[in-house]
């Protein structure tokens, strides 16, 4: 039986992402019903894929402006991040495909799914597919970099596995789907 009854919606904010005013009534653990009011922000959905190289021991990452995290104590606003994109399609791994090719320039025969994640499920409602992909020189198609049209101004990064989880602990990356992939990465025993 469902605790949640009487669910409505009102569009506060209708752009790239939405705003929406939900209020609803809750059933507590206890059976008590509450009547409670949430602000829930909207970009749909997304996909995200770290790269690695087993014989040079490397993975690939971006490194990109993120005005939010500038807003909100990066100085520069600069983040280093697993490829990602928004799920335009509704395959998500068809996105991160495409993401692959235009931010970092491989085209990946295959890419494997490790898990999904609710990224902020207080305040959001994005789901992000996550992804491990293995790339070699053969798969370089472009220099990757963004779309122009979309003003993408991404550079692409190559790091020492070992690098790269070094950065976790000096807080050079933060970006939390970039963190996961990389301990998961750690954890699956791939790269030893
Ligand atoms: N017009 C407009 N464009 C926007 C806005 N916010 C972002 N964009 C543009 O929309 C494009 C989105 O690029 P993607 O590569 O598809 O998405 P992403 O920004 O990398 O997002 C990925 O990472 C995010 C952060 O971890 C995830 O939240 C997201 O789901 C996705 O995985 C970029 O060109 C960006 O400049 C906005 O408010 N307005
Ligand atoms: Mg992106």
């Amino acid at each position: 039986m469902t605790r949640v009854k009487n669910i409505q919606e009102e569009i506060h904010y209708e752009g790239f992402a939405s705003i929406r005013e939900v209020t609803f009534d809750y059933q507590d653990t206890q059976g008590d019903w509450h009547h409670i009011k949430r602000e829930v922000y909207d970009r749909g959905n997304g996909a995200s894929a770290l790269l690695y190289n087993r014989e040079r021991n490397t993975v690939l990452l971006t490194e990109q402006f993120r005005m939010p995290s500038f807003l909100n104590g990066n100085p520069s606003g600069m983040l280093i991040e697993a490829c990602a994109g928004k799920q335009d399609e509704t395959d998500p791994k068809k996105t991160i495909l495409r993401e692959i090719e235009e931010e970092l320039g491989y085209k990946l025969p295959a890419v494997e799914k490790v898990m999904e994640v609710y990224m902020t499920p207080g305040g959001s409602t994005e789901i992000i597919h996550l992804y491990l992909g293995e790339y070699s020189d053969e798969c370089k198609v472009n220099d990757g970099g963004g779309l122009d049209c979309e003003q993408e101004d991404i550079r692409v990064v190559e790091y020492a596995f070992a690098k790269a989880l070094s950065l976790i602990k000096t807080g050079e990356i933060k970006d939390a789907k970039t963190v996961i992939l990389l301990q998961h990465l750690q954890l699956s025993g791939i790269m030893d």
